[in-house]
């Protein structure tokens, strides 16, 4: 017996890197398979080892969380890429990035990309965002010049000793990003999203890549299309500043929408929250209010 982590799933075979550093593969015995757990990339794992090719996984320890796309558990952070231009950056895309994985109880990075296609003026207007979320209490990495030294410094340092996951819209930059951070990896870029996100019926391979002292999931995550299923009422939680500020509103309970009293919408009056982090708010409150239940993706 042995204990490790997955690094890799494909076509029913966990590859397995026990604490003693064998890479061994395995499979889910089948009197485990009948608990109805899935074993995913990152789970910490105790398996029967009697050689490196035919290993079997007996214990799935308790997750930390876990994602859906790209299926991987014990996540540390996940790597928003979002570019400044081309595609054009949108608050709207970026806040509900920052919902999923606030309801996932993963940490947010935000990476900002394309920056180098920014005039001065521009450039200012972005280090006002970049400040701004840091605010909410995100880190964002905001550099002048994306592939420099000094920018590739603090990427490296982002993912030392961690397990990331990049996720980001397509054409965000998330293969460049990865193929600078690792040259080894020769991602295509343009492609990676066609060759590993999209094939519905082709088996898909999940790894987590040894880069710079931690691991990052190959596969990216979701990018605009997820959906949300949740008692609206419960959405404000899921934004920082509005969960710090409603303890000072006048009801418990309130949502922060026409309520008086409300310490949300004063701050948003008074420029302390951000404009359009209030506006993606409501809309994404009207969007669950208008939703049917659906018992099957609750809230977790
Ligand atoms: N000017 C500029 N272009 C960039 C930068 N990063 C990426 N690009 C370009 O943007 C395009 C898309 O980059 P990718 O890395 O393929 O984007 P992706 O997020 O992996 O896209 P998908 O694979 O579709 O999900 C490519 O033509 C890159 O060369 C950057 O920092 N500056
Ligand atoms: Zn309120």
């Amino acid at each position: 017996m042995a204990e490790g982590q997955i690094r890799q799933s494909l076509s029913g075979f966990y590859d397995v890197m026990t604490d003693s550093g064998r890479l061994v593969r395995t499979r889910a015995r089948g009197n485990f398979r009948n608990r109805k757990i899935t074993p995913l990339v990152g789970d910490r794992v105790v398996i029967d080892a009697p050689n490196d090719h035919e290993g079997y996984i007996l214990e799935v320890k308790p997750r930390r969380n876990s994602l859906v796309r790209p299926p991987v558990a014990n996540v540390d952070q996940a790597i928003v890429a979002t570019a400044v231009r081309q595609p054009a950056f949108s608050t709207n895309l970026l806040d509900r990035q920052l919902l999923a994985l606030e309801i996932a109880d993963i940490e947010p990075v935000i990476y900002l990309t394309k920056t180098d296609l920014l005039t001065a003026a521009e450039q200012t207007e972005f280090a006002g965002i970049a400040a701004a979320y840091r605010k909410i209490g995100y880190q964002v990495v905001y550099t002048a010049e994306p592939f420099s030294a000094v920018a590739l410094k603090e990427v490296d340092d982002l993912l030392t000793g961690k397990v990331s996951v990049i996720m980001g819209q397509t054409g965000a930059g998330k293969s460049t990003l990865l193929n600078h951070v690792a040259p080894d990896l020769k991602l295509a870029t343009g492609e990676i999203s066609a060759a590993l996100n999209r094939g519905k019926h082709t088996t898909r391979r999940v790894q987590l890549l040894a880069v710079a002292g931690g691991l990052i999931a190959d596969t990216p995550g979701f990018s605009s299309y997820d959906t949300f299923s949740m008692d609206a009422r419960s959405l404000g939680k899921y934004f920082r500043e509005f969960r710090r500020a409603s303890v000072d509103c006048r009801f418990r309970g309130c949502v922060h929408v026409n309520e008086p009293g409300c310490a949300v919408k004063a701050l948003v009056e008074s420029g302390d929250i951000l404009q359009s982090r209030y506006d993606n708010y409501l809309q994404l409150y009207q969007t669950l209010k208008n939703q049917k239940p659906n018992y099957r993706k609750s809230e977790k």
